[in-house]
């Protein structure tokens, strides 16, 4: 006996086409019907689970309303779209969330024709938006393109730059503004501030009780664009509006984005609208219709498997801390002792640990919303102002706020500390996560020095070294997940700057790692030494600057030398490869091989299996060092063991 939800009205729903002929009140059964089955699917495959409950009315009104995929809908970061799969033919694979080889957790264009743009990243909605709704203009295509984007992915300046050009353009371009008064943190900023004046305004409060009444009057057949423009304001006074009139939006709402009987006649009226852009002000509830997560401070906004009567989450069980929490910890730890320390977090506190932080310096801590660029040079001038902040984004993220890196931060030679987390696979998340480039492109840059700590302890040695260099800017990277196990220091002690460690002497091959490959480098020299190679072990800790002494002594004593790191090509090895050439070291034949992440974007898995298939585990390195040596034989032999093939 099945424990999945009865959905018999669901199950005649093969795609959005199935919705068209559907009254209101099946349509309210199918919303209650969709709710129950995200909440089954992801209590098996864990996943992000509050912001799709809290748009199940949104999305069934969506695809009753518009004709897609004709019609475009674009979901801003893409968490909320485990509904609309749903609902777009991939039901059958719901159940394969986040897995390898299994449906993205964001949308995807690859995926299906209804996922018209890629997500992950926050606030890119409205840029892609008018992009479709201006090249099917030019194409003579006629379709309407909405963007559905959240309260905080509204509060990023990408969000800004795209609705003031496409107010400027007067776009037919239609944004549903998805109000659930917070994201993953409680709300900041000027925005959750005016947004929650027009929900509390008396537009918003009289609505509830006169729903269609107010559409009607609000949406009357467009009128002149001078008496159309009093109109507005007058509206703007009342709902507050205002700033999105600005923009040059005809804003409606806030309406309630549970109630379809709010919700349809003002998506029917605007998808019948000649004019635009438009903005729907929708009011919902994060986890909505699932009481753990409408009780959970977070909303269940990401989970893992849970038991969907208890809303309990299952705990894997971990051997060490997380780096996370080792960061979090290592910072409280250094900053009782300065007080110039300040942290900065761009809409992640509790991914970053920075909420930690926060408890215990209030006043020293700042969540700037989906705001990295704005994170970077917020902490740029604090650093001018002698203080010592911590701007903590993780890898990918951070990836949006380079040129304030470059600009605001290194040029100026400006003492702002980076932690960077989430660095190399994150799993789940896949490619749109990974933090594959953070080497790469902060390597590059003079003034800037470049550290990954190769477990725990070495993250907490890694704090304390930032906190204590002040002569420019300085990052250290540690990945996802909890540690290896080491022992922890009681203290952190500041490293010597540029200068790495061996771990383990050997005589034929060296391996030098950079991160926490380091402990698949000491179990390959394990399996080397059953081959009876001696091999060296050494954690470069730093990418900038380079051990100089100690690559010359590894280049000099060894046949081989293997980089390995958890980045894309450009970031530690390539800075190894070129400081060897430039110091002669590669002109006695030294045989060097650099393990990087392959130059493809690997799906999400495990993040073990994702190693694996990159070939940054134990047996890819062994198999590295054996056909280094010449031995291809041994070496396609232990990637078979592994399961793989050599390529
Ligand atoms: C550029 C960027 N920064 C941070 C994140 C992490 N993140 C994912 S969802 C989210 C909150 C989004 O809030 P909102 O748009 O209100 O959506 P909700 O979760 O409330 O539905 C954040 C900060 C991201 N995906 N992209
Ligand atoms: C949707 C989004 O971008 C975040 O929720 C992200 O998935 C968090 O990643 P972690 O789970 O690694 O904190
Ligand atoms: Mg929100």
């Amino acid at each position: 006996m099945s424990d999945k939800p009865a959905t018999p009205l669901l199950d005649t729903i093969a795609s959005p086409a199935d919705l068209k002929g559907l009254k209101r009140e099946q349509l309210a059964d199918l919303a209650g019907e969709l709710r129950a089955e995200v909440i089954d699917a992801v209590s098996v495959t864990g996943g992000h689970l509050g912001a799709g409950l809290g748009v199940v009315e949104l999305t069934v009104a969506l695809h009753h309303i518009f004709d897609t995929p004709n019609d475009r809908i674009v979901f801003d970061v893409g968490h909320q779209a485990y509904p609309h799969k749903v609902l777009t033919g991939r039901r059958d694979r719901i159940r394969t969330l986040r897995q390898k080889d299994g449906l993205s957790g964001f949308t995807k264009r690859g995926e299906s024709e209804y996922d018209p743009f890629g997500a992950g990243h926050s606030s890119t909605s409205i840029s892609a938006g008018l992009g479709m709704a201006v090249g099917s203009e030019l194409k003579g295509e006629k379709r309407n393109v909405i963007a559905v984007i959240g309260d905080g992915a509204i509060s990023a300046g990408m969000a800004y730059e795209a609705m003031n050009n496409a107010g400027a353009m007067d776009a037919r371009l239609i944004v549903i503004l998805n109000d659930n008064d917070m994201s993953i943190a409680p709300p900041t900023g000027a925005m959750s501030a005016y947004l929650a004046k027009l929900v509390s305004g008396p537009a918003y409060r009289g609505l509830r009780d006169a729903a269609k009444q107010f559409v009607d009057s609000v949406m009357p057949p467009f009128i002149k664009d001078k008496a159309r423009k009093t109109e507005e304001y007058a509206r703007g006074f009342w709902t507050g509006g205002t700033l999105f009139e600005e923009l040059g939006f005809y804003y409606v709402g806030p309406i309630d984005g549970h109630n379809l009987d709010h919700l349809l006649p003002v998506l029917r009226n605007v998808r019948d609208a000649e004019t635009g852009p438009i903005l729907i002000h929708v009011v919902t509830q994060k986890g909505k219709g699932y009481a753990p997560a409408e009780e959970s401070a977070d909303k269940y906004h990401g989970v893992s498997k849970f038991n969907v009567i208890t809303g309990a989450q299952a705990k894997a069980p971990s051997n060490a801390p997380s780096y996370t929490s080792v960061f979090a910890d290592s910072l409280i730890a250094e900053a009782e002792k300065d007080e110039a320390i300040v942290a900065i977090t761009a809409a992640m506190p509790g991914g970053t640990g920075i909420d930690k932080f926060s408890k215990h310096f209030p006043e020293r801590s700042f969540d700037v919303g989906i705001a990295e660029q704005h994170a970077v040079t917020f902490a740029a001038g604090l650093a001018t102002e002698g203080l010592k902040p911590f701007c903590t984004i993780y890898s990918t993220f951070l990836q949006r706020a380079y040129d304030q890196i470059v600009h605001d931060v290194a040029i100026q030679k400006l003492p702002v500390r980076f932690p960077i987390d989430r660095a190399g696979y994150v799993g789940a998340d896949g490619p749109t996560h990974a933090g594959a480039f953070d080497v790469a492109y902060l390597a590059t840059l003079p003034s800037m020095v470049v550290m990954a700590a190769g477990d725990e302890a070495e993250l907490r040695h890694m704090v304390a070294t930032a906190a204590a260099y002040d002569e420019g800017p300085i990052a250290f990277r540690y990945p996802r997940g909890e540690g290896v196990g080491v022992d922890m220091p009681q203290t952190g002690v500041p490293l010597t700057i540029g200068k790495g460690r061996v771990l383990k002497e050997g005589t034929t091959i060296a391996l030098l790692s950079f991160g926490t490959r380091l402990a698949e480098c000491m179990a390959a020299a394990e399996t080397l030494g059953t081959y009876g190679f001696s091999t060296t072990v050494a954690d470069a800790r730093f990418a900038k600057p380079l051990d100089e002494e100690l690559l010359a002594r590894l280049a000099r004593e060894h046949a081989v030398l293997i980089t390995v790191e958890e980045g894309a090509i450009g970031g530690f090895g390539s800075h190894v490869a070129t400081r060897m050439a430039q110091l002669g070291l590669l002109d006695n034949g030294l045989k060097f091989r650099p393990l990087v992440m392959p130059d493809r974007y690997i799906e999400q898995a495990g993040q073990g299996d994702m190693y694996a298939q990159a070939g940054l585990d134990r047996s890819g390195i062994v198999a590295t060092a054996l056909t280094a040596l010449g031995d291809e034989i041994n070496a396609a032999q232990v990637l078979r063991a592994a399961g793989r093939e050599i390529v």
